[in-house]
């Protein structure tokens, strides 16, 4: 068994561990990072990146076929050519993770180890099975897999995840869709819009990360004049049937129905990736999920040398989240015992459908029971209405007395932008008023915003 001493040991090069990696390097640490998989990052290779690129071949599909309420019109048919759609999906991909890879590349091979990261004590590391490194510090930055309900596996190769779906060669004709959540309804809305038959099933109602009832049930009715989506099925039987799966559900109207599928695509949520890691090993005290207890601000679990940032630890299982979350856990690696609040920027969440979905700052569910609410529907509000994008309701949330912007959760037109406005607004602590001496152009989408801000002004001072 070859051994090794470090200063700092990273486990998993996704997008966090690579930022810690980096951290605990400025910080002039003897460092290494640990991959078990293929490097390139969930991000780059099976995640915000071809899953954006998938949408964007819908949303072309999407607009040739809308444009006739504009005077508009195609002539001839619309031909959706559904292996070049997944080929420029597979070839963009691969120029990203090849961005990444260069990367990695630039990291010196002595600081590179390859393979499965396992404790064997706080500090000690079994590196597949020739290796145990022996660590001052170390960073669990292992992302999330998708959590696959049991009975599904059933399936066999008919049962898909995102990863799956970026690997295939061409469009299949129908997809059953379990979890309407940020990854169902953007790969099952764009599905859906490059032609494939999909029907989207969820349990409880939830629909993306909303928690705003009001905002919810609009977005899920918006959805349903789209494509299928039951936020709260009745799925009676599943069965895989030679090469398809065959669904017995009770259909919206209550009918009972039995439709064959070619795939069934488990978005059923991710976990963290912590099962594997020998954390019993260690004196961590872990959560009824096996991820050990941290603290948010510094990452720090418990008062030991272990540090976890990313999905890993499944606060905000984000991009940005888990690059800032590296940095601030590479730092405080190297800094122990000394440790210290990492940057924590205003929460933004971004759902990549269309309408898009937007979140930022308080949630609805964690608001206080006297928060103010204003509101605003996009229906008829001018730019989107001249667009022909007039679909979408929002809400801010600002607190009483104060009248500080707390947060914002909403379906709309160009959500993703708004959501950066906002977030800026919640950073900065502004209040409704102050956001509302900044200047609003014409004609914008933001005057919506304007709307619901000028809405909870108004409730605020009432
Ligand atoms: C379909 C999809 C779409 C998404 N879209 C967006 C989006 O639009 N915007 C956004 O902000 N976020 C999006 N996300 C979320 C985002 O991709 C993640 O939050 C982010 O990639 C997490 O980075 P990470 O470093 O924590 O994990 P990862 O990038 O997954 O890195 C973890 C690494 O650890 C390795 N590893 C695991 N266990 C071990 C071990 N024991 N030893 C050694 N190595 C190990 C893994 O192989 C992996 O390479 C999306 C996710 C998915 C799945
Ligand atoms: N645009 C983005 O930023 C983006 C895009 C994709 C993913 N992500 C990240 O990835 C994370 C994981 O996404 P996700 O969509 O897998 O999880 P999610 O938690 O958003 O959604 C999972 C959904 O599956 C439902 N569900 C659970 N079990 C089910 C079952 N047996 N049958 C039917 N439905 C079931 C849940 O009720 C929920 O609606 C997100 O929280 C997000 O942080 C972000």
């Amino acid at each position: 068994m070859k051994q090794m001493n470090v200063d700092v040991a990273v486990i998993g090069a996704g997008t966090a561990g690579l930022a810690a990696y980096r951290a605990a390097r400025a910080a002039g640490k003897r460092t290494v990072i640990i991959e078990g998989g293929p490097y390139g990052t969930t991000c780059a290779r099976v995640g915000c990146m071809p899953s954006k690129l998938l949408i964007a071949a819908a949303e072309a599909a999407h607009e040739l076929r809308h444009t006739a309420p504009f005077g508009v019109r195609v002539d001839g048919e619309i031909v959706i050519d559904g292996r070049a759609v997944m080929e420029r999906v597979r070839r963009e991909r691969d120029r990203f993770v090849g961005f990444v890879l260069e990367s990695v590349d630039g990291i010196p091979a002595e600081d590179r180890l390859r393979g499965y990261a396992r404790f064997v004590d706080n500090t000690t590391l079994q590196v597949g099975d020739d290796l145990q490194l022996r660590a001052g510090r170390v960073v669990i930055a292992t992302g999330s897999s998708p959590a696959v309900p049991p009975p599904f596996r059933a399936l066999g190769d008919r049962l898909v995840v995102n990863d799956d779906v970026f690997s295939w060669d061409a469009l299949p004709r129908r997809v059953a869709v379990f979890g309407p959540g940020v990854i169902g309804l953007e790969l099952g809305q764009a599905l859906s819009r490059l032609g494939v038959i999909v029907r989207v099933f969820g349990v409880g109602g939830g629909v993306g990360p909303l928690s705003d009832p009001a905002i919810r049930d609009y977005a899920t009715a918006a959805f349903q004049e789209q494509f299928y989506l039951d936020p709260d099925a009745r799925v009676e039987d599943m069965q895989r049937d030679g090469d398809e799966v065959v669904i017995r559900y009770a259909r919206l109207d209550g009918e009972i129905v039995t439709e064959r599928f070619d795939y069934v695509l488990a978005a059923t949520g991710r976990r963290p990736n912590v099962a594997n890691l020998g954390l019993e090993n260690t004196g961590l005290e872990l959560d009824a999920r096996g991820v050990p207890l941290f603290d948010p601000a510094t990452l720090q679990c418990g008062a030991s040398p272990v540090f976890i940032a990313g999905d890993a630890n499944n606060i905000l299982p984000l991009l940005h989240e888990a690059a800032d979350e590296g940095k601030t856990a590479g730092a405080n690696a190297s800094s122990y015992p000394e440790v210290s609040a990492g940057l924590r920027r205003a929460t933004l969440g971004v759902v990549f459908s269309d309408p898009q979905i937007a979140t930022v700052g308080t949630r609805f569910a964690d608001l206080p029971a006297d928060a103010v609410i204003g509101e605003v529907s996009f229906e008829n509000q001018g730019r989107s209405r001249v667009m022909l994008k007039n679909k979408g309701l929002m809400h801010v949330y600002a607190e009483r007395g104060t009248g500080r912007f707390l947060g914002a959760e909403w379906i709309g037109p160009r959500a993703e932008h708004i959501a950066h406005t906002l977030a800026w607004a919640r950073q900065m602590d502004l209040t409704i008023a102050q956001m509302l001496d900044m200047p609003f152009y014409h004609p914008v989408i933001e005057e919506g915003l304007r709307t619901a801000l000028r809405d909870a002004a108004a409730k605020l001072a009432g």
